[in-house]
């Protein structure tokens, strides 16, 4: 039968249809804002590296691992801050509001880093280019069941090839989220949601030929780092118990109270 000219209009057609909004000039730069910072406060210094170098050839507890652990998140949370600070609209927050998303986001986005700091040929997290953390070091400071559930989020976003861009964005959206007690809701769900435009503008224009449903799974990422923040929170409660002490920077920020 001769079809008309124009041809059946079927649903994949229309689909193909539908073209990529580029990225505006403004997402840009904010994207590129994000990704400068995210570098320029990537790693501790070589010299805060080494205050807290611990020679492990010596008797390796667990105290000790535990010890390194709390003296370099001590550092990585302090690098988080110093980006939060950068972030296009922060510092249009109350200082109030400011302190309440630094406290809630801090062990979110160490997560993300701990991903980000993941080397799937060694399956270890490096942090600071120091002491690769392999799953089994993690178990010795005591942290065992935790750690398995930290390398598998490690291992989920290394296969779904995260890269620095949808990295920094993660972090902004997770320091931008809704929290309890926020004096000024509205002013940081609306910076939120310019964030989760830009990465939905970015992974529509990043990856061609577009992987399925990319945009979907970044989003899930930040459920799960709910998920991972609040195992966190029992942990740093659960450390009171097991006579293990947080260094006050982190019971503090973490409000473990007791401190
Ligand atoms: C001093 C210190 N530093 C960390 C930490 C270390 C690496 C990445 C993220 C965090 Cl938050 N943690 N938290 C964890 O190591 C931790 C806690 C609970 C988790 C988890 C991690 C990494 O991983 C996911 C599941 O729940 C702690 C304390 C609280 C021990």
């Amino acid at each position: 039968i001769a079809e008309d000219k124009a041809g059946p209009i079927s649903p994949m057609s229309a689909m193909q249809r539908t073209t990529t909004k580029p990225l505006t000039r403004e997402q840009e730069e904010l994207i590129n804002t994000l990704v400068y910072y995210q570098e320029e406060f990537e790693q501790p210094t070589e010299a805060d590296i080494k205050k807290i170098r611990f020679n492990f050839d010596g008797e390796d507890t667990s105290d000790m691992r535990f010890r390194h652990i709390t003296e370099m998140t001590i550092l990585t949370v302090q690098l988080i801050v110093e980006f939060s600070k950068q972030l296009p609209g922060f510092a249009t927050l109350q200082r109030e509001d400011q302190i309440t998303l630094l406290k809630a986001c801090s062990s979110e986005v160490m997560m993300l880093r701990a991903a980000r700091r993941y080397d799937s040929k060694t399956d270890c997290i490096v942090f600071g280019n120091s002491f690769p953390y392999t799953q089994a070091s993690y178990a010795l400071a005591g942290l065992g069941d935790s750690a398995e559930v930290l390398f598998r989020f490690c291992r989920s976003l290394c296969k779904m090839k995260v890269d620095n861009a949808e990295y920094a964005l993660l972090a902004a959206i997770a320091i931008f989220s809704e929290r309890p007690n926020l004096k000024e809701l509205k002013k940081v769900e609306k910076l939120q949601g310019i964030y989760l435009e830009a990465l939905k503008s970015y992974v529509e224009n990043r990856r061609l030929p577009r992987s399925h449903m990319v945009f979907a799974k970044l989003l899930n990422i930040l459920t799960e780092l709910r998920t991972l923040g609040n195992i966190n929170s029992e942990m740093c409660f659960s450390l009171t118990f097991k006579n293990k002490r947080l260094p006050p920077f982190l019971a503090e920020i973490w409000d473990v109270s007791g401190y």
